[in-house]
């Protein structure tokens, strides 16, 4: 569970040669009850772990596609409670470790300790909290460690060296490297210091690092990951899971599966 469920799915993507894949998707877009099927389907897939977002109304890091899928989510009546419930009864279906990202209000208002042990109970392995500065995670900190559920934290393009360094060493799970300035969304170019960020990132932690926000393409994970250990693609996903290509989500997978391309 938790943290060690984690690192052994990272390290036996490294022992491997290939790099991590972790695809984000939107709990209950295509309905809650397609969710199972879904993890089933990234797992067989190769993804490494799976993020899954919670659908809120005031997403302030998600761009436009994310949004899309959290107003589908919300017309399909997916809360916070209804997503654990969910996972807690599908949670023999699966192998793959779940992180599950939400915003901190969602948290709050299931009440910390209550939260911390339904994600236990779910088969939650770790959370990424975007709206939750280092400054403010003492809300949360015991409560995780309580019930075994890993914080993974952000570094931003704009992190001063210090906090870089702060992130680093505070980070479990993994690193999640946030590759540009903005909201989450396919892009097409990245900035020109980014390879030295990610090199700088990956020399400081000893967690994995991964690259997230734009990347959308083969090409991308390919390139990105020669400077990382893997990344997280989001939009993409979820634009090609909503129109049911299965083959091109396949191929992105793919490109991170360096043992197998050549
Ligand atoms: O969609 P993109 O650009 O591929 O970025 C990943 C991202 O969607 C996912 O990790 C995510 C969705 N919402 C977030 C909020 C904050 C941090 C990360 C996220």
């Amino acid at each position: 569970m938790g943290k060690e469920k984690l690192n052994a799915a990272f390290l036996k993507v490294k022992e491997r040669g290939d790099k991590a894949f972790v695809p984000y998707i939107m709990a209950g877009d295509g309905g809650l009850d397609a969710l199972e099927e879904q993890l089933v389907f990234l797992e067989d897939a190769g993804a490494t772990v799976v993020e899954l977002g919670i659908a809120f109304s005031d997403p302030v890091a998600d761009g436009p596609t994310i949004q899309e899928a959290g107003l589908r989510a919300l017309a399909n009546g997916v809360s916070l409670r209804a997503v654990l419930e969910k996972l807690k009864q599908t949670k023999s279906s699966r192998h793959i470790p779940i992180v599950l990202m939400t915003y901190v209000n969602p948290i709050y208002a299931y009440g910390v300790a209550d939260f911390a042990k339904a994600c236990e109970d779910a088969g939650v392995d770790g959370l990424i909290i975007p709206d939750m500065p280092l400054e403010e995670e003492g809300l949360v900190t015991r409560e995780l460690k309580d019930h075994d559920i890993a914080l993974i934290r952000l570094a931003a393009l704009t992190s001063t060296d210090d906090r870089i360094t702060e992130i680093a060493n505070r980070t479990e799970g993994f690193l999640y490297a946030v590759t540009v300035t903005g909201t989450t969304g396919a892009r097409s170019t990245f900035h020109d210091r980014l390879n030295e960020y990610l090199d700088r990132l990956s020399k400081q932690c000893e967690v994995p690092v991964l690259a997230g926000f734009g990347v959308s393409t083969p090409e991308h994970v390919k390139n990105l990951t020669t400077h990382c250990d893997g990344v997280v693609v989001g939009s993409r996903i979820v634009d090609l899971l909503h129109k049911g290509d299965h083959d091109t989500i396949r191929e992105l997978i793919g490109a991170a599966q360096i043992s197998k391309v050549n």
